[in-house]
């Protein structure tokens, strides 16, 4: 994909996001690794709405930034994902309503906050572990990341919402959707008893 493909797959995927309530406002950002080496990512307080292909911001993997609008402010949180999980061509973090709402909640469980009852989730992102708050921009984000990053394809930065790397952005936005949807099944079903998938369920889905 060249450059130009990259820029206009962010203007789209942003504004598809937005366009369907998965994004609001000004929150969220999304990055990913260009052909050069040097990552593209949404400037700080852009609506992923109204993106524009000439102004995103392009900063190298140390954190240099070369041209466009002053990057994200969480920046080094996804060049921690990439320096530390070779898979990681690409970063959503959004503030979806049923994850952010799900990150809100005491007592989940930081290895893997969304225990299984359904299959794609697990086919497709698996355990999604906890990251301590931390308030937006905080270094130590980057810091817990790097440590868990290349283990996990997503993470739930606890009372703030999504982060989900992928091979490319698409894959990390449809996983990212995955993710929410599945969420809102947990707020759905609420305090009714859930049939979670069995271990033995859970180990066939990864073994494919
Ligand atoms: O929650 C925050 O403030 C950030 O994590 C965020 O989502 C938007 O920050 P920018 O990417 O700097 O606009
Ligand atoms: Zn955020």
């Amino acid at each position: 994909m060249t450059e130009q493909q990259a820029r206009e797959e962010m203007v789209k995927l942003g504004a598809s996001f937005f366009a369907r309530g998965y994004a609001t406002g000004s929150a969220g950002n999304l990055s990913l690794l260009l052909e050069d080496g040097n990552l593209l990512a949404t400037p700080t307080g852009s609506c992923l709405g109204e993106l524009d292909a000439d102004r995103l911001s392009k900063v190298t993997l140390e954190g240099e930034w070369l041209s466009g609008d002053k990057p994200s402010k969480e920046i080094a949180f996804h060049r921690a994902l990439y320096a530390n999980d070779p898979d990681c061509k690409a970063v959503v973090h959004l503030h979806s309503h049923y994850l952010t709402a799900l990150s809100c909640l005491e007592g989940l469980d930081t290895q893997n906050c969304i225990r299984p009852f359904t299959p794609y989730v697990v086919m497709r992102v698996g355990d999604v572990p906890v990251v301590p708050y931390y308030k937006p921009g905080d270094a130590r984000l980057a810091e817990d990341l790097s440590r868990l990053a290349g283990q996990y394809r997503a993470f739930l930065l606890a009372n703030h919402g999504p982060v989900v790397v992928g091979k490319s952005l698409r894959e990390a936005a449809d996983n990212t959707e995955e993710l929410e949807e599945t969420a809102r099944l947990m707020f759905t079903l609420g305090d009714r008893a859930i049939r979670y998938l069995s271990d033995s369920e859970v180990a066939e889905l990864r073994s494919r």
